[in-house]
């Protein structure tokens, strides 16, 4: 299957949905837990009819939907296929569809990763995919290459929500910069001189209220920055403009069990969205 290629780049696609949208990114994360609370046996048929329950219930209204691959990869290749179809339906309901696979390998493999979710003749073919920076940013350079040339994004884990992430991404280098600082930077050349905004992004925790100084990390990439963290794991809207300052405007905040634990009812996963909107809109107006 040939999807056809974006006619704009990933960056302002992004830009024009969270102007029209909001920019909230809301998770398709089939929890064998959150499978059971749902009434449905934790299986390809219990995760497919979750899956497009989140999309028939969302991809018309949120900016991003983001999938987390693991999720669908547990149940092997039939797991991939619900996947595959999960990422078609979202895009053709008007979602953008960021593939949470964070991916990370050798140049040469890399190349492979970067042609499953970002070439328009791939089934998995995705908006923008996360990927995993720990074998050096250069050797993401097959992804970067791949999405410029077909529209999609690249979001790179700088600063993870996470508490362990802490000990390699705060490291500093013998320059004085933090590893996530300097991903950050790599980002803010691959970004430069995109208008309204570069198609390269940054993974960067809305849980990390007080430990961004810690790493000496400038936000300011000139691309979107995905912040997880929100709901299940304690942070929330209003920690937005205390994390990411002056970028909070470039910040596409994820909930993804926050949002579903409120299903199976469709009704119910768009007020808890709406709600998560409004609260990130107030968070955002507030930090004007
Ligand atoms: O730093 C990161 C990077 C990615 N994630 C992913 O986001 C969602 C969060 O799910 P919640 O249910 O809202 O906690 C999940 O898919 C993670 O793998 C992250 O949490 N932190």
């Amino acid at each position: 299957m040939t999807t056809k290629p974006p006619a704009e780049p990933f960056g302002a696609r992004l830009r024009a949905a969270m102007d029209d949208r909001g920019p909230l990114c809301v998770g398709i994360d089939p929890h064998a837990a959150l499978l059971e609370s749902w009434g449905l046996d934790d299986d390809v048929a219990g995760c497919e009819r979750f899956a497009r329950t989140v999309v028939e219930a969302l991809a018309d209204r949120v900016a991003v939907l983001k999938p987390q691959s693991a999720f669908f990869e547990r149940f092997g290749s039939r797991g991939i296929a619900v996947l595959e179809r999960t990422v078609a339906e979202a895009r053709a309901a008007g979602a953008l569809v960021l593939m949470d696979a964070k991916r990370g390998d050798i140049g040469s493999t890399m190349a492979a990763y970067a042609a499953t979710y970002l070439d328009p003749a791939s089934p998995l073919f995705s908006d923008a995919v996360t990927v995993s920076p720990y074998l050096g940013y250069g050797s993401l350079r097959p992804a970067l290459d791949l999405a410029r040339e077909s529209g999609t994004g690249v979001f790179v884990l700088a600063l993870t929500s996470n508490p362990e992430g802490a000990e390699v991404q705060h490291a500093v280098r013998a320059d004085g910069a933090s590893v996530a600082a300097t991903m950050l930077g790599h980002l803010r050349e691959e970004n430069a001189g995109a208008a309204p905004m570069g198609s390269y992004g940054a993974v960067v925790g809305a849980t990390l209220s007080g430990s961004l100084a810690a790493a000496k990390a400038d936000l300011a990439i000139n691309g979107p920055l995905l912040a997880p963290g929100i709901g299940a794991q304690g942070a929330t809207a209003a920690d937005l403009p205390k994390v990411f300052g002056a970028a909070v405007r470039d910040v596409v905040p994820n909930v993804s069990r926050g949002v579903l634990r409120h299903g199976p009812d469709a009704a119910a996963l768009r007020a808890s969205a709406e709600r998560f909107a409004d609260e990130v809109r107030e968070a955002v107006a507030g930090a004007a």
